[in-house]
Order: structure tokens, then C-alpha cells, then sequence
């Protein structure tokens, strides 16, 4: 695999190194020894898949607050997808600041989404398949959102948007949560998360 970190202090686009013969090809996805040297936590508490129809569609933008955050490596294996994730960690001199990147079959390259990162895809074709690793468990009563066309984060989407949840939509103004934001993104107890891991919450 090659590690690119991205702007994102520890968020990284990670590509296969294929072994290709006549057959097809053989690449490694993940390896739990390879993203612990490069500083990335390896746990997979998780692991989910998302279909979705129709191109245009965008889910997001995603987190899950402290102490159930959540580190996500998001594969697209079918189809493509328009990548965005956003740091939330107040203490970054990158803080809300986003990367995008196109994931999609032909590449099959992943990102690495760091803990309290926002996180979110719109597909650029029907019938789009993505895979995820997540890092910590599913925790609805510890999710966060924030608009996906809101102002203050300045995303910029390849498609008009054909379709997205009324949760997506339901998600408060960034201007109206800042300081509670900030707050419950502060200082991650990563004692909690593993905690929060061991007991599936
Ligand atoms: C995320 C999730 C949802 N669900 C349930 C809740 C709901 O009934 C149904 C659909 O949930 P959602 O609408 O939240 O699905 P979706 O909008 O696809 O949520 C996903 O969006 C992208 C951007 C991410 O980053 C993911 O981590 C995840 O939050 O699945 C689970 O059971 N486990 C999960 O881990």
C-alpha cells in the first residue's frame, strides 16, 4: 500500500500496490502493522457497506463526538463517489478546513478519515458501492452533523444534488453550534474511546 498524507495532519489517501498477472491483479487493503507505522490507529471495530442508486446523491457530513469517535477507512468498490472530510479538531491549525477526492472502481484507493473529522460523499454514478472500516462502533446517540451546503465549511459539490436524508437536512448551522462544537471536540480522552470500543456503545 503507499500512505499520501493529505493538508489534513494525519488523514491519509491510501493506494494498492497490485500484483497483476494474467488472471487479474492481487493488492493488500489493509495491514494492521503498516498503518501503525505510519501513525494510524488500526482498529476495525466495524465494518459496513453503503449502496447507493442514483448519482448525484449526497450523504453527510458525519462525526460522532467524543467519547465515541471514530476513525473511517472509506473504499468506493463499485461506482464512484466524491470524497469530502473535514477536521473538526479545535487544537489543528488546519481546523475546519476539507480535503476532496474522487474514490472509485477503477483505483479502488481508500482515505483514512482521522478521528473528529466530519465526513461525507456525494456519487458521481448510479449504482455506487463504498466499504468501510470503521475504527470504534456505531454510537446513534453520540452523532453529529453538519450540513452539507453550509457556509462556514465552503463545500463545493461536481453534481447538483438529485437526493439526500431528511437527517441530512435536519443538521443545525455551523455559525449556531461553534462553541459547543469546539467544546465537545476538545481534548479526546482516548481512554474513553477504547473504553466506549471494548463495551460496543
Ligand atoms: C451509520 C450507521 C447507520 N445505521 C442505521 C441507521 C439508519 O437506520 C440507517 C441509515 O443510516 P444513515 O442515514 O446515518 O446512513 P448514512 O447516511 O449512509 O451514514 C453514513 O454516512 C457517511 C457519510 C459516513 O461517514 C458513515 O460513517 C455513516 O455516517 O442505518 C446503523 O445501523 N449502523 C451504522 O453504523
Amino acid at each position: 500500500m503507499r500512505f499520501i498524507e493529505t493538508e489534513l495532519a494525519g488523514a491519509f489517501v491510501v493506494e494498492l500496490e497490485r500484483r497483476q498477472d494474467d488472471r487479474g491483479f492481487f493488492a493488500r487493503s489493509f495491514c494492521r502493522d503498516e498503518f501503525e507505522a505510519h501513525g494510524l490507529r488500526p482498529l476495525v471495530a466495524q465494518s459496513n457497506l453503503s449502496f447507493t442508486a442514483k448519482s448525484g446523491t449526497v450523504r453527510g457530513m458525519h462525526f460522532q463526538f467524543p467519547p465515541s469517535t471514530e476513525s473511517k477507512l472509506v473504499r468506493c468498490v463499485r461506482g464512484a463517489v466524491w470524497d469530502i472530510i473535514v477536521d473538526l479538531r479545535p487544537e489543528s491549525p488546519t481546523y475546519l478546513s476539507h480535503v476532496a477526492i474522487e474514490l472509485d472502481e477503477e483505483s479502488l484507493r481508500a482515505i483514512y478519515v482521522p478521528e473528529r473529522f466530519a465526513h461525507g460523499h456525494q456519487t458521481l454514478r448510479d449504482d455506487s458501492l463504498l466499504s468501510y472500516q470503521m475504527g470504534a462502533p456505531y454510537t446513534p446517540n453520540n452523532e453529529g452533523g453538519l450540513r452539507y451546503d453550509d457556509p462556514a465549511l465552503g463545500l463545493t459539490w461536481p453534481l447538483p444534488v438529485t437526493e439526500i436524508s431528511e437527517k441530512d437536512l435536519s443538521f443545525p448551522s455551523y455559525s449556531s453550534i461553534e462553541q459547543s462544537l469546539r467544546d465537545r471536540m476538545a481534548n479526546l480522552d482516548t481512554d474513553a474511546v477504547d473504553e466506549a470500543g471494548k463495551h460496543g456503545q
